[in-house]
């Protein structure tokens, strides 16, 4: 089942504190952002890769595509001040396609069976989403007190890929812009319109680089990954 997958690279990355887009970081002597375009490089039902950059950093990533052989990139658009903006800058510019994928370029280590699975339902279901099962209490606070101990057995930490049927996100991302709303994720937008959601069990391993510690972790998956 053939897919296309915007990766949204046009962040600062305030929480890691690197003074730079953390996507340039290395993980393994290699930059984040091309670990992860390397498993889309080499997924054979990927049709196609959109990157949202910074319009500053659009010649250096273009370097790096190069080096990397990276051939499947079909547009490198501008991002927005928000993850969503950039994530709807890919889309705006995307042909008709069945499947979209959207997966945060800072997380590199998503797998190939989870992406599959994720493109499968969303093919059926027109959403899918991939998490994992919480493992901490999760409680809710309010002024330093807890207020609330939320049930954790129907809890998910939510994660990235998230796919769609392209044409219920182009509707979900052209009616969240038309009326201001901004979401932390791409299923809010669709679960506002009243759509199903399905989610996909993903890994632990599908972290999101965000702050210095991720950096830690990313070397330990690697170096496990290798073993
Ligand atoms: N305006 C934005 C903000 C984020 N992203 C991308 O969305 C993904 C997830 O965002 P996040 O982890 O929050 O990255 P940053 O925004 O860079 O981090 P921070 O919030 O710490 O600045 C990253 O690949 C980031 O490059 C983006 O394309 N455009
Ligand atoms: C989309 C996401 O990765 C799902 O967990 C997360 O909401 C992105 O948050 P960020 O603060 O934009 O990184």
């Amino acid at each position: 089942m053939h897919y296309e997958v915007v990766l949204p690279a046009a962040g600062s990355g305030k929480r890691m504190g690197a003074g730079k887009n953390k996507l340039f970081l290395l993980l393994a002597n290699k930059p984040i952002l091309i670990h992860t375009l390397e498993v889309f490089q080499r997924d054979g039902n990927c049709t196609g890769i959109w990157l949202a950059v910074k319009p500053e950093e659009r010649d250096y990533i273009q370097q790096l595509l190069e080096e990397y052989r990276i051939t499947k990139v079909k547009g490198l658009p501008s991002g927005g001040n928000e993850r969503q903006h950039s994530v709807h800058s890919c889309i705006k510019e995307m042909n008709q396609v069945d499947i979209v994928l959207v997966h945060d370029a800072a997380r590199p280590f998503i797998t190939t069976p989870v992406i599959e699975k994720l493109v499968l339902t969303a093919k059926e279901e027109g959403a899918a989403i991939a998490g994992v099962r919480a493992k901490d209490t999760m409680k809710k606070v309010a002024d330093g007190i807890i207020v609330e101990t939320v049930d954790r057995d129907n809890l998910w930490s939510i994660q990235t890929p998230q796919a769609f049927q392209f044409d219920l996100i182009k509707e979900a991302e052209d009616i969240a812009e038309k009326v201001g709303f901004l979401g932390t994720d791409e299923a809010m937008l669709v679960e506002r319109l009243g759509h199903q959601v399905h989610i996909v069990e993903s890994t632990y391993e599908n972290v999101k680089i965000t702050t210095k510690e991720d950096i830690l972790f990313g070397e330990a998956i690697i170096q496990h990954r290798t073993i």
